[in-house]
C-alpha cells in the first residue's frame, strides 16, 4: 500500500492530496474552535429557574468546553473513508456525504454539517472492520500519519481491489512502536478488527475476554466504555459506569485514557474501594484468605444474617383510644415465615413486617364496624407495641458487626458453617485474639468483601449499567460476586489472563468466574495478537506457560521490530547491584521510558544503588516525562504496566518471593511481558529450570 510523506515540491501544489488534507485540518479546527466559542456564550440567565439547575447546567456547560478542547497531541481525524455509495444508515452522522473523516470526535461546520464523525458513530465502523474480501461498501480507506501535531503523511488502501493481497498498515506498525512516554494512550486509530468486535458488543451482553500480555484488553476494556456511553448515553448517564483496576498506580496509568476520548464521568476504583466499610489494617494468611473468599462464605453470612429471626411467643396488642387490638402471636408467625421464604432482602422484609402486623389490626377494627385509612395503618405501623414485637422477632442486622461475631465467636461461625466449612477452614477463618468492636477490629480486604456481602443481603447494592474488570484472574469468588452486585442490571466487561493470576484463588477457569459474577452467559473472547512485547521476548517468557497455565496459547507478537533481549549472568550476588545500575544507565541512554523490576524484598537495595549511582528514580503510577524516565517497580506492582525497556532483576528472587513455585512462575512471567522494545535479564542465581 502505497505510503505518501510530503516533499518540497508536492507541497507547493494546491492540488497535493496532503495539501489538500491539511486544510480540511484546518477547516475542522477552525469549526470545532466555533463550536466552542458557541458553548462558551451560552446565556444560562433566562433559562434556568433556580440556583440548583443553574449548578448542574454550568457543570454540563463546563464538561461540553472540556471535551471540545483541541488536543494538541490528539489529531482531530486519524483517518478517511470514501464509501462507494453513501451508506444508508449515515443521513444521521454523514448527511448523505460520500467521503468521512474519522475522529475521536464529532465535529460539524456552521450548516451542521460533519466536517469529522465520531469513531464510534456506525459510519466509522468500516475504517476498523473493512478488508478487501468484506469492503462494506468502502472504496478506499486513508489512514493519516502525524508528527507533532502536523498532518504529515497519509497511506491509502483500494478496497476495491479483491485481487490484491491485504497489507499490514506502516502507519499502523509506526503507532504501536512509538516509544512509551507517559500514561497511557488511546489506540482509537489502529483498533484492530478482533478487537473491534468486542469494542462494540452490544450493551446488554457481558464479554469476558482471556489474553495474553499486551493484547489490549485494557485498550479494548476503556475504548469499550466510550463506545457504550456513545451508543447509549442516556441510559448510561443515569446509570453510571465503573472501571475496575488493581491497585491505585494502575489506576493512574490508565486515567487519562478517557478523558482523551472525552469521556469524563467514568468512575475508577479497586475493588477494595468498592467494600470499603471498614478500614483495613489487617492481613490474612493465604488460607484465610481463601476459605474468606469462597463462594461458600455467601451461604454461611446468608444464614447468619437470618439467624437472628425468631417466631412470636406473644401476641402484639395495640392500644388506640379505648380499645385494645390483639394479634395472636401465631398469626405473626405465619407472617415471618412467609417473609423468610420470600426472595426479598433482610432489610426490606424487616420494613414490610410492622406495615403487615398493622394490617392486620386494620383487618379487626373494619370487622368492629370501623373505617380506618393508610394514615391509620402508618399509625398503627409504628405504634410501641408494635417497634416492639418487630424488634424481638426480626432484629436490625449491622453487617459489620455480624461479620465481626463471625470472626470472633467460635460457636457463632461453628452454628452457620455448618456443613459448609470444615473444622480446619473455621479455625482458619477465626480471629487468634476475638476483636471488641468494629472500629478497633484489625481487618483485612477479605474481611471487608464478607461485610459488603453482609449488606447487600440486608440491603439491595444499587447496579451500575455498566462495569470494566481489568485483571479478573485475580479476584476471589467472593470478590467476583461484589463486583458483580455493582451489576446486576447492567453488564460487564471482564478482561484478565489466567496466566497472570498471582493470588492463591486466582481464577481457574472463566465460566466459574462468569458464575461467581452472576453473568453465567457471559460470550467469553480470546485475543492472541500481542501489540506490546517484541517476538523474541514473548518466546522466552512463554516457555514458562506450560508451567503456568497448560491449555492457554502463546501470543503472537505484530511489533516487526525485533527489539532487543539479553539475559547476562553476573559473577556473585555482590556484583548485581552495579550490573543493574549499568544496564538502566545504557537503557537511559535511548528514548522511552524504563522500568527496574524486581522482587519486593530487592527494592530497598535497588533504591539505594541507584541514588548512590546518581540516577533519580520513579514509583509505579507516577508519570514518566522525558526527564524522569526510569520507574523501579516492586513485581509485586508490574501487571498491567509497561515500559520500553525492561531491566529485570533476579528472576529467581521473584520466583521465590512467593509462596508458592506457580505463583512465583506467574509473577515472573508478568514481569518478563511490561518490555515494549527491549529486556535486559541480570542474574547472579542459576535461572529457574522452568526458564531453561
Ligand atoms: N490496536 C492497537 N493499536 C495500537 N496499539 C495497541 C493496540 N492494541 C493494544 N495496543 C497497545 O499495546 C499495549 C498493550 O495493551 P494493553 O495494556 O491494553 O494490553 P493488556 O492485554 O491489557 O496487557 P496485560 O495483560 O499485560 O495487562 C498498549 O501500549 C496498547 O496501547
Amino acid at each position: 500500500m502505497p505510503a505518501h510523506a510530503p516533499d518540497q515540491q508536492s507541497d507547493s501544489r494546491h492540488d497535493d492530496p496532503l495539501t489538500r488534507e491539511r486544510a480540511h485540518l484546518a477547516a475542522s479546527r477552525a469549526a470545532l474552535r466555533a463550536m466552542r466559542e458557541d458553548v462558551e456564550a451560552l446565556d444560562i440567565k433566562d433559562v434556568t429557574a433556580n440556583w440548583v439547575n443553574a449548578e448542574v447546567l454550568n457543570r454540563q456547560i463546563e464538561e461540553r468546553i472540556t471535551a471540545l478542547a483541541d488536543l494538541a497531541h490528539a489529531p482531530l481525524f486519524f483517518g478517511r473513508l470514501d464509501y462507494e455509495e453513501a451508506p444508508a444508515d449515515a443521513t444521521g452522522e454523514g448527511g448523505g456525504e460520500e467521503r468521512f473523516y474519522i475522529g475521536r470526535r464529532h465535529v460539524h461546520d456552521a450548516h451542521g454539517d460533519p466536517m469529522v464523525v465520531d469513531w464510534r458513530a456506525p459510519v466509522s465502523q468500516p475504517f476498523y472492520r473493512a478488508s478487501k474480501k468484506e469492503p462494506l461498501g468502502v472504496g478506499r480507506r486513508r489512514r493519516f500519519g502525524y508528527t507533532g501535531g502536523e498532518l504529515t503523511a497519509y497511506e491509502d488502501e483500494d478496497l476495491t481491489d479483491a485481487s490484491g493481497t491485504e497489507r499490514a498498515s506502516a502507519l499502523l506498525q509506526a503507532e504501536i512502536e512509538r516509544p512509551r512516554v507517559g500514561p497511557m494512550r488511546d489506540i482509537v486509530a489502529t483498533i484492530q478488527p478482533e478487537q473491534d468486535e468486542i469494542v462494540r458488543a452490544g450493551i446488554g451482553g457481558t464479554v469476558c475476554v482471556q489474553g495474553a500480555p499486551g493484547t489490549g484488553k485494557t485498550a479494548v476494556g476503556l475504548h469499550r466504555v466510550a463506545y457504550l456511553l456513545y451508543a447509549h448515553r442516556e441510559r448510561l448517564a443515569r446509570t453510571g459506569t465503573l472501571v475496575v483496576g488493581p491497585n491505585r498506580s494502575f489506576l493512574r496509568y490508565i486515567e487519562q485514557v478517557l478523558p482523551a476520548l472525552g469521556e469524563l464521568n467514568v468512575a475508577q476504583a479497586t475493588v477494595d474501594d468498592l467494600v470499603a466499610h471498614v478500614e483495613v489494617r489487617g492481613t490474612d494468611s493465604a488460607e484465610a484468605a481463601t476459605v474468606k473468599g469462597d463462594a461458600r462464605m455467601a451461604e454461611v453470612l446468608r444464614r447468619a444474617v437470618r439467624s437472628g429471626v425468631t417466631m412470636p411467643v406473644d401476641p402484639v396488642v395495640v392500644v388506640r383510644g379505648s380499645r385494645r387490638w390483639r394479634v395472636p402471636a401465631y398469626e405473626v408467625e405465619e407472617t415471618v415465615r412467609e417473609l423468610l421464604a420470600r426472595d426479598i432482602r433482610y432489610g426490606a422484609a424487616r420494613e414490610a413486617l410492622p406495615q403487615r402486623i398493622a394490617h392486620a389490626v386494620l383487618v379487626r377494627m373494619e370487622q368492629a364496624g370501623e373505617a380506618p385509612d393508610d394514615r391509620v395503618q402508618d399509625a398503627v405501623a409504628r405504634n410501641p407495641a408494635v417497634k416492639a414485637a418487630v424488634k424481638a422477632v426480626w432484629p436490625a442486622v449491622d453487617p459489620a458487626k455480624l461479620v465481626l461475631r463471625l470472626l470472633s465467636e467460635p460457636e457463632f461461625l461453628a452454628e452457620h458453617a455448618a456443613g459448609l466449612l470444615t473444622e480446619d477452614e473455621q479455625r482458619a477463618v477465626l480471629w487468634a485474639k476475638p476483636a471488641r468492636s468494629v472500629r478497633t477490629a484489625k481487618w483485612s480486604a477479605a474481611d471487608a468483601v464478607l461485610i459488603d456481602e453482609a449488606a447487600d443481603l440486608v440491603q439491595r447494592t444499587p447496579s451500575l449499567g455498566h462495569v470494566v474488570l481489568d485483571e479478573a484472574q485475580d479476584l476471589s469468588p467472593m470478590q467476583y460476586r461484589a463486583v458483580g452486585r455493582r451489576c446486576t442490571t447492567g453488564s460487564a466487561t471482564v478482561l484478565g489472563d489466567i496466566a497472570q493470576g498471582t493470588t492463591p484463588w486466582a481464577t481457574a477457569s472463566w465460566r466459574e468466574a462468569l458464575a461467581h459474577l452472576g453473568k453465567p452467559d457471559a460470550a467469553v473472547e480470546e485475543l492472541t495478537q500481542g501489540f506490546r512485547v517484541p517476538r523474541e521476548v514473548i518466546a522466552y517468557a512463554s516457555r514458562l506457560l506450560p508451567a503456568i497455565a497448560p491449555g492457554l496459547s502463546e501470543a503472537t507478537s505484530v511489533r516487526e521490530a525485533a527489539g532487543d533481549f539479553a539475559v547476562r549472568a553476573v559473577a556473585g550476588p555482590d556484583a548485581l547491584d552495579d550490573a543493574v545500575v549499568a544496564a538502566c544507565r545504557a537503557a537511559l541512554r535511548r528514548e522511552g521510558s524504563i522500568g527496574l523490576i524486581a522482587a519486593d524484598a530487592r527494592i530497598p537495595a535497588l533504591a539505594t544503588a541507584l541514588a548512590d549511582a546518581g540516577l533519580p528514580h520513579l514509583a509505579p503510577g507516577e508519570e514518566t516525562t522525558a526527564d524522569a524516565r526510569l520507574t523501579l517497580v516492586p513485581a509485586s506492582l508490574a501487571k498491567g504496566l509497561e515500559y520500553d525497556h525492561v531491566v529485570l532483576d533476579e528472576p529467581t528472587a521473584i520466583v521465590t518471593g512467593e509462596p508458592d513455585e506457580r505463583t512465583g512462575l506467574r509473577r515472573l512471567y508478568v514481569a518478563l511481558t511490561r518490555a515494549v522494545s527491549g529486556l535486559t535479564v541480570l542474574h547472579a542465581q542459576p535461572l529457574p529450570t522452568a526458564l531453561g
